[in-house]
């Protein structure tokens, strides 16, 4: 049994979570999912795989352990799971994921290129381009998939020394957005902020070319929000990650 004394009000607010992607027009049928760490009571809680979200209830939310083994009788737990558990292990500040096949972003996965840094609305969330990955290789497409999935995405930002944090967003190469945040609520406003700032980018390289923000234009926005008087949640205890 999980000793968890919030686990139910940690499930409500997971599925409060998931609701808000079709709720904001990010997911259509059941193209996505939203996942929580409760890192001091070492489990996750993920939407059911193939739920439909009119049906679902907080009840439904799965739990695993830490390695994405369930740990309550429950429905089957999201497709992506391993993805998230692996973002989990290797992003030690985040707390929540998001992945959505949002229209907008996923042209750019599809296309294989980063969303460039166009403007302000970018930089007041994204310190710089948000990076496409590499697309996975036969032995990983064929292999354990979803855990390639998770690697491809840390590698992205290992090679390219990019803090999580800082740009807490990426493409899947071929597939579609992955986001995460300090909190579950950060991880969804990161995913409805990608899809905007990808339909914008998208738009301005059909107007023109070479519109990439300056560094001192992103600096002046992204520290703006989350320089030291920023308000990005308070920390201590798993109820303020909710
Ligand atoms: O990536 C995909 C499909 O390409 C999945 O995220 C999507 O089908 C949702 O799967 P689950 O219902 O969460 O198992």
């Amino acid at each position: 049994m999980i000793m968890t004394k919030n686990l139910s009000q940690i499930k409500e607010s997971v599925f409060q979570a998931n609701l808000d992607l079709p709720n904001s027009g990010l997911v259509k049928l059941t193209w996505g999912n939203v996942s929580f760490i409760d890192r001091e009571e070492q489990i996750i809680i993920i939407k059911p795989s193939g739920v439909p979200y009119q049906s679902m209830t907080p009840e439904n939310m799965v739990v695993t352990d830490l390695d994405g083994n369930v740990v309550e009788d429950n429905l089957k737990p999201s497709s992506d799971l391993s993805t998230h558990v692996v973002l989990y292990k290797n992003f030690p500040k985040i707390n929540a994921v998001v992945h959505t096949h949002s229209k907008w972003a996923v042209n750019w996965a599809q296309s294989g290129r980063d969303i460039p840094a166009y403007g302000t609305t970018h930089a007041d969330a994204f310190y710089g381009d948000v990076p496409c990955t590499r697309s996975l290789t036969t032995s990983e497409i064929n292999g354990d998939y979803e855990a390639a999935t998770g690697n491809v995405i840390v590698e992205t930002f290992s090679k390219r020394n990019i803090e999580p944090l800082s740009i807490p967003a990426v493409l899947v190469n071929g597939h579609g957005p992955f986001t995460w945040g300090e909190t579950l609520s950060k991880a969804v406003e990161n995913s409805i902020i990608l899809d905007e700032v990808a339909e914008m980018a998208l738009h301005t390289e059909a107007l023109s070319y070479n519109r990439r923000i300056s560094q001192d234009l992103l600096d002046k926005h992204y520290y703006r929000k989350h320089g030291l008087n920023a308000y990005y949640g308070q920390k201590g205890s798993t109820k303020n990650f909710i």
